[in-house]
């Protein structure tokens, strides 16, 4: 669980987060949303640790992280994962190297247990055969993959996606989210994904949180959305066809 208190954020004279409250529950699928410049990475940043808020307090579970010493925010640094927009693997290090990556900076484990932890999240996501190859020399789909594998090979408490599906054909995109949402559940993770995607929203968001101008203006889950009166978010989600479409069969209880 993570937990946000009057989060405040700024950057010289600009606010950009201006009093954020919320819940992110343990074993669900918490999406931020919001227009461009609304504040989402800011927010994901202050999440893992990237930013210092000027106000306000953030909670891993019963650990305030404004109390933490620089030994404590290390030691919860490790029970965090990370999908960044892009999969952001190393281009000169094989996949097998890529997930190995966090093992060799955070843990003690020897060569061979290194090497059994690897091949079983390659598993779990789906990956075989590729651990020589090359990040450029698989898709974008497998990157991601690897990229999945390599957030959860340290077996996360908190598991932050920044764009996850951004570059993916939409069914590929479906397959991550759902890959995300099972492991979710699968290590009972507190995740927590920033994403454009009103796909997303409707496959895997258990919780959404409606970020407007560094506010936080609505959350709740996709079924609420259907039935929200928050024109700002309702104009926001159904700004396409398809998804107004999806409102009017939802409301039909189709
Ligand atoms: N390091 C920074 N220094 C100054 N201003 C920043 C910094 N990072 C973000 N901002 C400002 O904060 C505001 C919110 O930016 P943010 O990137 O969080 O938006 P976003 O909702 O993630 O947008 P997008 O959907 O386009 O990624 C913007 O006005 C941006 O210019």
């Amino acid at each position: 669980m993570i937990k946000v208190e009057n989060l405040h954020k700024s950057f010289g004279d600009t606010d950009v987060l201006k009093g954020i409250s919320t819940v992110f529950d343990k074993g669900k699928t918490n999406l931020i949303i919001g227009q461009s410049g609304s504040g989402k990475t800011v927010f994901l940043k202050n999440l893992v640790g990237l930013f210092e808020p000027e106000q306000g307090y953030i909670y891993y579970e019963d650990r305030r992280y404004q109390n933490l010493s620089a030994s404590e925010r290390r030691n919860l640094r490790k029970e965090m994962g990370m999908v960044f927009q892009g999969g952001a693997l190393f281009d000169s290090m094989n996949v097998e190297e890529n997930v190995k990556f966090p093992l060799r900076m955070f843990t003690k484990l020897n060569n061979a247990e290194m090497k059994n932890r690897v091949q079983e999240v390659l598993e779990r996501v789906n990956l075989k055969d590729v651990n020589t190859r090359f990040p450029a020399e698989i898709s974008g789909g497998m990157q991601k993959r690897v990229s999945i594998a390599r957030a959860i090979v340290n077996r996360p408490k908190f598991l932050f996606c920044d764009e996850p599906n951004s570059g993916l054909d939409p069914r590929t995109a479906t397959v991550i989210d759902n890959l995300i949402q099972e492991l979710t559940k699968e290590y009972d993770i507190t995740t927590v994904i920033n994403t454009h995607d009103m796909n997303s929203v409707f496959e895997i968001g258990e919780k959404i949180v409606y970020l407007q101008d560094g506010h936080l203006a609505w959350e709740g889950t996709k079924e609420e959305i259907h039935v929200s009166e928050n024109k700002d978010l309702t104009d926001f989600v159904y700004s396409s066809n398809l998804f107004r479409k999806v409102k009017v069969a939802y409301q039909k209880g189709l």
